[in-house]
């Protein structure tokens, strides 16, 4: 797969040739320098980007050959996406934030705020479910985007920085959360991060490195890693 970025005259060739498969049932951490392609290559995987040239089947669909509704309607039963700068929407509270992907796929409003109350608890927010995204610190505006993230059960669950902006115990708790939904038969979780304190949660590490992969690793993951609780409290 490709990608190129062109503005006007200039162009830049974000991804290489890159060949990826990622494996149900695993968490998988895509590592790099800055400007190595991480965020491109999860965008062109969630379907929020497409590639120049090349294919991108995710669970047997092949999203470059759906129309543009149904690339939407595809993204909103299957994949969840925790974006970089949150995306927020400004005028809705953490709840509402939470509970757009469930509004979107037909739940009614009352059924997603609660559904969006239980996830928003389980990342440490349990007290903030009617507070503003400019009422929240980072750390905790985080948290709302990755409860969005999770509240649909996606099977495809795409994460850029999770922990970026929050302290060791809370970006454990974190791990534990994403590596959670990873787990389950069917599911995958994709995780770019620069985060070295989230490595160890990983099955397997890709890193890239100028639109190439560079190189991968498989590694086990420590039972007890995932046995000790950490409550999500600092922002
Ligand atoms: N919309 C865009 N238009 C033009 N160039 C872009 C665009 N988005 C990304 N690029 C360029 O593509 C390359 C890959 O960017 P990308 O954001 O995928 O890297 P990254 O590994 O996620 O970086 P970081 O770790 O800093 O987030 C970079 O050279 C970047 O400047």
């Amino acid at each position: 797969m490709t990608k190129e970025y062109s503005s006007g005259p200039s162009r830049v060739l974000a991804l290489r040739g890159i060949e990826v498969e990622i494996q149900p049932g695993e968490l998988t951490l895509l590592v790099g320098p800055s400007g190595c392609g991480k965020t491109t290559l999860i965008s062109i995987m969630a379907g929020t980007l497409n590639p120049t040239a090349g294919q991108v089947s995710v669970f047997g669909t092949e999203l470059t050959q759906l129309s543009k509704k149904e690339v939407t309607d595809f993204r909103a039963k299957n994949i969840g996406f925790v974006f970089q700068q949150f995306n927020l929407l400004p005028s809705l509270t953490a709840a509402e934030n939470v509970s757009v992907p469930l509004v979107i796929n037909g739940w009614s409003k009352a059924a997603a705020i609660e559904k969006s109350a239980a996830v928003l608890k389980a990342v440490g927010l349990g007290d903030r479910l009617h507070s503003l995204p400019s009422q929240m610190s980072g750390g905790q505006q985080q948290r709302v985007a990755i409860a969005r993230g999770l509240v649909h059960e996606p099977r495809l669950l795409v994460c850029d920085e999770p922990t970026s902006a929050v302290d060791a115990a809370s970006g454990h708790a974190i791990m534990q959360l994403i590596r959670s939904v990873a787990m389950q038969p069917n599911r995958v979780a994709l995780v770019v991060t620069h985060d070295p304190r989230v490595f160890d949660f990983a099955d397997r590490i890709i890193t890239l490195e100028d639109g190439r992969v560079q190189g991968e690793k498989r590694q086990s993951v420590d039972p007890q890693l995932l046995q000790t609780k950490h409550e999500v409290v600092h922002a």
